[in-house]
């Protein structure tokens, strides 16, 4: 079946590490693939060479936050000029595991870095990347998934060896999840909360709910592995 509308869609996945997206995000794709939509699953900061190369120095070597910001929003301009923009404009489904308001969010509220700066970073960083000069590209739909910063850390305690930012204390942790509350609450319409905090069929029922209440997608199947 080949019904793909002419505009895209983008959809971003949100939330502190260890607050459970990765299988939602497969599953999510796969049912827009179900749906007979072409879907493009990538990841921030990365989804292209350039932008996983500064992904590996976000994640492994020590900056100060203006730094880390920068590298974040330079692998974001990759990102949105190299796939996101053409994925769109080919009509596509985007899947992207965090966007932009996980830099408010680590770099914001938990590094401390100036609000107000990282919103002329946002605009600079992702405006005139498509073909419309004026647009700000933001995701259609942020999903983001609340989790409070104990039960992530025991999450991820017993799942893998953390990197520079899941080696954080909880205190670092609580302040990112308040930075993504910020953000919801400046954008309420774009951002859909989910209770992460419940075992993944109930919220894999909730992402599905969200996205059929928005008409994005009709009778959806099957749980999250
Ligand atoms: N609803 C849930 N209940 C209990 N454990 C869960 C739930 N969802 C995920 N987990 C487990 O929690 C850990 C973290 O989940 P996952 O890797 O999906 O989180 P994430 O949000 O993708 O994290 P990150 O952004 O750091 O990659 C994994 O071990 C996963 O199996
Ligand atoms: C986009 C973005 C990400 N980060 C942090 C958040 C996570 O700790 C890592 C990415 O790891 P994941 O397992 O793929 O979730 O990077 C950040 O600090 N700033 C950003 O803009």
């Amino acid at each position: 079946m080949n019904n793909t509308p002419s505009t895209g869609l983008f959809i971003s996945f949100e939330g502190i590490d260890g607050a459970g997206k990765s299988s939602h995000i497969a599953a999510l794709a796969q049912a827009f693939k179900d749906a007979g939509r072409t879907v493009t699953l990538t990841r921030e900061p990365g989804g292209t060479p350039l932008a996983e190369k500064l992904r590996n120095l976000l994640l492994h070597d020590a900056m100060d936050p203006l730094t880390e910001a920068l590298v974040a929003f330079a692998a974001r301009r990759d990102h949105l000029v190299q796939v996101i923009e053409p994925a769109l404009a080919r009509g596509e489904v985007v899947v992207s595991d965090r966007f932009t308001d996980a830099t408010f969010a680590y770099q914001g509220a938990g590094r401390g870095f100036d609000w107000e700066k990282l919103q002329t970073l946002e605009r600079m960083a992702q405006t005139g990347s498509g073909s419309n000069a004026e647009l700000m590209r933001e995701p259609d739909l942020t999903i983001w998934f609340d989790l409070p910063a104990a039960v992530a850390a025991e999450r991820l305690a017993a799942a893998r060896v953390p990197d520079r930012f899941e080696a954080q204390p909880q205190d670092f942790f609580a302040a990112v999840a308040s930075g993504y509350a910020r953000r919801c609450a400046a954008a309420p319409k774009r951002f859909a909360r989910i209770d992460a905090h419940q075992p993944r069929e109930a919220v894999w029922q909730q992402v599905a709910d969200v996205l059929q209440a928005r008409g994005y997608l009709q009778g959806v199947q099957g749980a999250a592995a």
